[in-house]
């Protein structure tokens, strides 16, 4: 569905030197960038500001010219078949509308189908669905300009879908959302990819969009791809260790020597012992029955790494 490679983008910038005079400057934004995205997949792509995120999904929906490399989406070069492209993927900018923002939403949607040239009984079908799974109803006939950014970035996902795209290209879908609006378009969008089969790429700094619905996460940081893999497959990576928390029927003094735990703490007067080990040394399974062979288990839970703490860790590692 996607192909990168070798992905570069300059921009030349000018910046003034003195008084008078003014220096040009070339930043790559992007360099050497590589990765696929096949047909169905979910893919979070992440990075710190300026990490170059938006300069590549600019480049992938043909809005930027790379320098060079090589860019194909849905079999075709994005820069030179925008329009065909338009008709095949869809792609939602957290912070730029594709809305009329006077007209009532429901007028741009039909916009869109006149300018996507959209059947009738597909466009009602998807709309439909859209309405009842995003709630729109009540705000249909609201100009844009009205709308709160929940419910406008509802209308932006619904807009981007009319076509029925094979891809859906999200810059920061739940910027500046309120918890429950990010619930709700995670769960939306997660139905999306595992029931149609929507390819989903999409960049975020919010981690939790990736827990909820990446299972893959390619990682870049000043420009390049510094990691690309499965979201456990990068956590048993950078971080080995995790912890099994027991809560204890009686209280006890540290449970020393249990193989594979690298440190220990206590808590609530010797009731909860936080236990950390590393994967590669123990299983939980192993160090659950160690611990129940010397004390009786009221309670515990084994806890991962935080996905903010794998994606820290991944950029202290550059
Ligand atoms: N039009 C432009 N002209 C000059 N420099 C640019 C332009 N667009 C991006 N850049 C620079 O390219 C680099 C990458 O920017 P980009 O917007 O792609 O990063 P990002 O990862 O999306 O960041 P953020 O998370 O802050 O949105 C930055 O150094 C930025 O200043």
């Amino acid at each position: 569905m996607i192909e990168v490679r070798d992905l570069r983008r300059e921009f030349t910038v000018s910046t003034k030197v003195g008084r008078f005079r003014r220096e040009k400057r070339v930043v790559r934004a992007v360099d050497a960038v590589g990765f696929d995205v096949a047909a169905g997949e979910a893919v979070g792509y992440v990075g710190p500001n300026g990490a170059g995120k938006s300069t590549t999904i600019k480049v992938l929906t043909g809005i930027l010219v790379p320098t060079s490399g090589h860019v194909r989406v849905c079999g075709v070069e994005p820069s030179r078949s925008r329009r065909e492209l338009a008709r095949r993927i869809g792609v939602v900018f957290g912070q730029r509308s594709q809305l009329w923002w006077d007209l009532p939403l429901r007028d741009s949607f039909e916009l869109l189908r006149a300018i996507y040239r959209v059947p009738k009984g597909d466009y009602d079908g998807r709309l439909r669905e859209c309405v009842d799974l995003l709630d729109l109803g009540p705000f249909l006939d609201t100009p844009v300009r009205q709308l709160s950014l929940g419910q406008r970035m509802r209308g932006e996902v619904t807009a981007s879908l009319l076509h029925g795209p094979e891809l859906l290209v999200l810059d920061e879908p739940t910027i500046g959302l309120d918890l429950e609006s990010k619930e709700r378009l995670r769960e939306f969008l997660a139905d999306l990819n595992a029931q149609r089969g929507t390819t989903l790429l999409l960049t975020t700094h919010d981690l939790d969009d990736i827990e909820r619905l990446c299972p893959r996460l390619v990682v870049i940081d000043r420009g390049t791809v510094l990691a690309d893999g499965a979201l456990e497959e990068l956590r048993a990576e950078v971080a080995p260790e995790r912890v099994l928390v027991v809560d204890l029927e009686q209280p006890s003094a540290e449970l020393a020597g249990l193989p594979g735990v690298t440190s220990s703490r206590v808590e609530l007067n010797g009731v909860r012992h936080h236990l950390t080990f590393r994967r590669a040394e123990t299983t939980a399974a192993a160090l659950i029955s160690a611990v129940a062979a010397r004390a009786e288990v009221h309670d515990l839970v084994v806890v991962e790494p935080e996905i903010d703490d794998v994606v820290r860790r991944l950029y202290a590692r550059r």
